[in-house]
């Protein structure tokens, strides 16, 4: 007796030479789609989540994160994780109990796809490889990381401007540009906040055109605790390449160039936003945070390695400029090849096989750009998503965590295939002070995202509080999130959160005090000294030129093109 699918018509292969074909709803087979990478897809509440162990009942607050979530199958069949669209996932903590919640950030791409129940973008950061219908359309998918400031929570990627949603909701409430006040196409997916004065420091690379054509402009802002913009200068990078991350110290921002670069031509030709290039050096800028001027900036260059993220920096009593971040030996955007390697671009497993150990700079801010430096010390790990007790951010600093790679411990290769995302097999906590490791190893089947640091409520020493990170169970599909006393995770968890689902390889989340949220709700609100969040109003800059010329796919919304970007 034949199987019952096999009495229908052969169904038509969903994709056909690289491109979705038809209209099948299906997912690539490619390892980027399959397996624990498969699309979550879910927007959800799920209250009471089932727990193991005690769950502190001193934190109380939200844990945010967010995660690149293809809703649509890609146009392109070798689609890679980053051109998702961006999903956030709210844990409530409260009185020792948890809830979720888990909601698509509605971007402007979002809304069009949706319309069209496809998708219509088709590259990570490619404009030409796009539906016509989408011409002039914001393409970012706002994937990459999600910051409360003053009341909202903000959706960004560095390819675009930041969405606002609801902290409590998580509805979308569309484009923000911090009321009028912020043009740029493009804005950093790590702002970093001062924990003296309240501001938030933020940029934006490949700026001074639509953010897709290889322009050496950076834009540096400064919004105050209040909201107003303080700072704005553009300065010129010695090439496009990515600035993914940041650094902050009392007077100066340091702007990471990682030499995975832009190639506007490349793009023109269908293919890859970023090449990494293996002679190129790694560049820092160093930017003076306050009345900043163009000719202001000095680049300081090292050997060639690709840049993962910043702990914590700081200025020494000399008035060095102390920087941590995490440094990789090679290109760990292995979809992102040389131009010389287009056709034999290396794989997950070379990836993987590369070391990121956290490197110390010591930069005097007075050498002439240009200068080589050298690093001032490693700290003989291999790990990446640093985190820090944020309060000491600008402070000299003992304490980071972060997710560890461990290949001599024991990973069961047979039942969960390659690690999705890296083997991310260890939480770590590192002091600087005393070189001490303490770490903890999540067993034969399991990964670690990044994790976010709790502080606790009556302390204000660094470093005492809990870490949250969400765990990875690569064999059975499904996650849950640890709790751990952030200064001894040797100890093990102090508790386990279950999720009856599997979520997605997510970037980048932070906490949130129960105490900010009800704050902001207060002032937030109709009637409150500040007033609800506005959404951005008519186009950016770079779109109303197209505008002009009768240049915008009929799925580009326009809102109010002579609003206060419409002139
Ligand atoms: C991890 C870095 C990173 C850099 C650029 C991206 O577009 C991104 O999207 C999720 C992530
Ligand atoms: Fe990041």
């Amino acid at each position: 007796m034949a199987h019952i699918f096999s009495l229908a018509a052969p169904a038509p292969s969903a994709y056909h030479e690289g491109s979705r074909h038809g209209d099948q709803v299906k997912f690539p087979d490619s390892g980027f789609f399959q397996g624990f990478n498969k699309p979550s897809r879910l927007e959800a509440d799920i209250f009471e989540l089932e727990t193991s162990g005690t769950i502190p009942k001193d934190i109380n607050g939200t844990f945010y994160r967010i995660q690149p979530d293809h809703c649509f199958p890609p146009v392109f069949e070798e689609d890679i994780h980053f051109n998702g669209d961006g999903s956030v996932s709210a844990f409530r903590f409260e009185d020792g109990h948890v809830d979720f919640r888990q909601r698509y950030v509605h971007t402007d791409r979002f809304k069009a796809e949706k319309k069209a129940r496809k998708s219509l973008l088709g590259r990570y950061r490619n404009p030409y490889t796009d539906n016509e219908m989408v011409k002039g359309i914001i393409r970012t998918a706002s994937n990459t990381n999600v910051v409360f400031w003053r009341g909202v929570l903000l959706a960004m990627k560095e390819d675009g401007p930041p969405f606002a949603m609801n902290p409590v909701t998580l509805e979308t409430i569309g484009r923000y540009d911090f009321d009028g006040q912020v043009h740029s196409p493009t804005f950093t997916a790590h702002p970093k906040f001062d924990p003296d004065t309240g501001d938030m420091v933020c940029y934006g690379y490949e700026a001074g055109g639509d953010g897709h054509d290889g322009s050496c402009d950076i834009v540096v802002y400064t919004i105050d605790k209040d909201g107003k913009k303080t700072e704005e200068c553009w300065y010129k990078a010695p090439f496009c390449g990515m600035i993914h991350d940041c650094a902050i110290t009392k007077n100066y921002l340091i702007l990471p160039l990682t030499p995975i670069k832009v190639d506007h031509e490349r793009l023109k030709r269908g293919g890859n936003h970023f090449a990494w290039d293996p002679d190129e050096d790694q560049w820092y800028g160093i930017i003076p945070r306050r009345n900043g001027k163009p000719e202001d900036v000095v680049w300081l260059r090292a050997d060639n390695g690709f840049h993962g993220h910043v702990a914590g920096s700081y200025e020494d009593e000399e008035g060095n400029i102390v920087v941590d971040l995490t440094i990789a030996s090679d290109n760990v955007f292995f979809f992102f090849p040389p131009d010389s390697q287009a056709n034999t671009p290396t794989t997950l497993l070379q990836r993987n096989n590369l070391v990121s150990d956290m490197y110390r700079w010591v930069f005097d801010p007075k050498l002439p750009t240009h200068t080589r430096v050298q690093p001032f010390k490693t700290f003989g790990i291999n790990g990446e998503f640093s985190r820090i007790d944020d309060r000491v951010l600008t402070k000299k600093y003992n304490h980071f965590w972060q997710c560890n790679i461990d290949p001599t411990k024991h990973y069961d290769f047979q039942k969960c295939g390659p690690p999705a995302g890296g083997l991310f097999n260890v939480l770590g906590h590192f002091e600087w002070d005393n070189g001490k490791k303490d770490t903890w190893w999540a067993g034969p089947t399991c990964t670690f995202q990044e994790p976010v640091f709790v502080p606790k409520a009556d302390s204000s020493t660094e470093g005492e509080g809990y870490l949250i990170a969400l765990l990875n169970h690569l064999d059975v599909l499904r996650n849950d999130i640890l709790i751990f006393d952030a200064l001894n995770l040797a100890q093990g968890p102090l508790a386990a959160i279950h999720l009856p689902v599997k979520l997605r390889l997510g970037l980048h989340g932070n906490f949130v005090d129960q105490k900010d949220i009800d704050e902001w709700a207060e002032r937030r609100k109709e009637g409150g000294d500040v007033g609800p969040a506005v959404p951005a109003d008519g186009l950016l800059p770079w779109q109303q030129q197209l505008w002009r010329v009768g240049r915008l796919g009929s799925a580009v919304e326009l809102n109010n093109v002579t609003g206060v970007n419409g002139h």
